[in-house]
């Protein structure tokens, strides 16, 4: 889930573009881009690292100029390392740079045509080199020597007839302005608003609202799913649907787990929705045991806090901070390999042992996917003393592979696939183990936006929107993307050094 930032200023942009990566941080912790343009030249830093490790103060000085794009990178395609870090960048037609949140489910097949019919070439496995070369490949078919918004939008247009998945982009093309926009399901987020300035109104195009917040702009709106937003390099806003076919289906894991709780996405506001997951929860443990003994709601920090809350709340039980966060370690779960993640949990949480000693303790996260956390957790609640270990998850069981833009790509990896509440119970040591019901779920996020056509609840019941998803794509994708095989590919890159990319190196 990465994070993207796009922005038409009125003086240099690379500061605030800065700023906004290191709020969306939580999107992406593999790589960060920034891309600028100044005098019909692209200006670029990327790297691997986390924002305030990549751009350090010359960098950021080189980065001139009023128009600008950013990425922060959690990896669902290609390998790792500097060269598929984002902005990805073509030089024709006019000089294009393009950052990418999602993934796109049919990229091998456009990757064929931009070979074969396009004449394209590609240096990386990423499906955002892909998506740039499909817009690129597209804008040039037009043959204009001096694109207008009409031609951007004809542009996207055939994006979204060409490509499948789940994506939302922003591109820049050199000195014109930057356009972003999202796939006709909406899957993935994009927001635009503006800011005032003395030389006039600036725009920001993010993945979150918050991240306009923090810098002072004001939301528009979120871009509709199909829709792009252009932002000329004078400063006018220019909208337009561009998909024939669309229909509001965002990602529920944005609202139980990816996006940060002070933002609002399509409406929904994710602080209130986490509120309702744990309200719902503490009704499905009342139903489940209205005699429960538990003397103590305790949250799995960070992300299940506010769920965790508004259970305790709800079933009118002590709520306690019994784990302490080392604020240095980053989020676990999108780390990429799973040594790193089961190292981490245990360098991030650390117990308060007297909120567990001698006590019925309920752990509430928002979600098991691959049991890493849990599975450590309870053993540390058990080792501070807790006399009986309950476990509520505020999601539903992960059972199902995400395709489009979350790292989930095998299911033998997620502890719930075919495996039933009791037997995952079991696995991770708990006394007693609760998870939300989807519909339950699904009301938490309906509840915020009552004009939505639905969720893409793909990794809760198998159900991939796009309907382009089957067995041999998801077979394809565990062969790819599992662990293990990624960390034959890190090898293997390593070997050989880095294949060419158009980055600056560690100077
Ligand atoms: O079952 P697992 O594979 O362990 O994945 C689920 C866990 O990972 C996430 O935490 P993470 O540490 O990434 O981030 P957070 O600090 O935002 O909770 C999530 O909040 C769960 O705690
Ligand atoms: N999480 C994402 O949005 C990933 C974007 C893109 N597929 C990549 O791997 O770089
Ligand atoms: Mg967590």
């Amino acid at each position: 889930m990465c994070g993207l930032v796009g922005m038409v200023g009125k003086s240099n942009v690379a500061a605030d573009i800065y700023d906004a990566l290191t709020v969306l941080q939580h999107r992406g912790q593999d790589a960060a881009g920034i891309m600028t343009c100044s005098n019909g030249r692209f200006n670029q830093r990327k790297r691997e690292g986390l924002v305030r490790d990549v751009f350090q103060q010359h960098h950021m000085e080189r980065l001139q100029g009023p128009i600008g794009i950013g990425h922060v990178r959690y990896p669902t395609a290609g390998s790792f390392g500097t060269a598929l870090a984002q902005p990805f960048y073509v030089n024709s037609p006019y000089g294009i740079a393009l950052a990418h949140n999602g993934n796109l489910t049919n990229s091998e097949q456009l990757a064929k045509e931009l070979f074969q019919d396009d004449l394209r070439h590609l240096n990386t496995d990423s499906d955002s080199e892909v998506l740039l070369n499909i817009f690129a490949h597209e804008m040039q078919t037009l043959g204009k020597l001096s694109p207008v918004a009409d031609d951007i939008f004809k542009a996207v247009e055939a994006v979204h007839r060409r490509c499948r998945g789940g994506y939302a982009a922003v591109a820049m093309v050199v000195d014109y302005g930057v356009v972003g926009f999202r796939d006709p399901n909406g899957i993935r987020p994009l927001v635009v608003g503006k800011r005032d300035s003395e030389q006039g109104e600036e725009y920001m195009l993010a993945s979150e609202s918050v991240a306009l917040d923090v810098l002072g702009f004001e939301m528009i709106d979120d871009v509709a799913p199909g829709e792009a937003v252009f932002i000329d390099r004078q400063g006018q806003l220019h909208r337009r649907q561009c998909a024939a076919k669309t229909r509001l289906s965002p990602c529920i894991f944005e609202h139980v787990y990816f996006a940060r709780p002070d933002s609002l996405m399509d409406g929904v506001s994710v602080y209130k929705t986490r509120m309702r997951q744990g309200e719902y929860m503490a009704r499905k443990i009342l139903r489940e045991r209205p005699n429960h003994d538990i003397d103590v709601v305790i949250p799995i920090p960070d992300t299940s806090r506010i769920a965790a809350q508004s259970l305790a709340t709800a079933l009118d039980i002590k709520f306690r901070e019994g784990f302490m966060k080392n604020r240095y370690i980053g989020r676990t779960f999108i780390m990429p390999g799973q040594s790193q993640r089961k190292k981490s949990v245990r360098q991030k949480l650390n117990p308060v042992p007297l909120e567990f000693d001698g006590k019925n303790v309920m752990l509430v996260d928002d979600s098991i996917v691959r049991g890493t956390t849990c599975r450590q957790i309870i053993q540390m609640a058990r080792d501070a003393g807790a006399a009986k270990v309950y476990f509520a998850s505020a999601a539903p069981p992960v059972r199902y592979p995400n395709v489009y833009g979350i790292d989930m790509p095998t299911a033998s990896e997620l502890i719930a696939h075919n495996r039933s509440v009791e037997e995952v119970c079991e696995l991770i040591g708990a006394d007693w183990l609760v998870f939300q019901d989807l519909e339950d779920l699904v009301a938490c996020s309906h509840e915020g936006n009552i004009h939505a056509d639905g969720f893409d609840c793909s990794v809760f019941d198998g159900n991939y929107i796009t309907g382009d998803i089957d067995q041999a794509y998801l077979d394809q994708l565990a062969a790819q993307r599992s662990d293990e095989a990624r960390k034959q590919s890190k090898a293997g890159l390593q070997e050989e050094g880095a294949i060419v990319g158009l980055y600056n190196d560690a100077s």
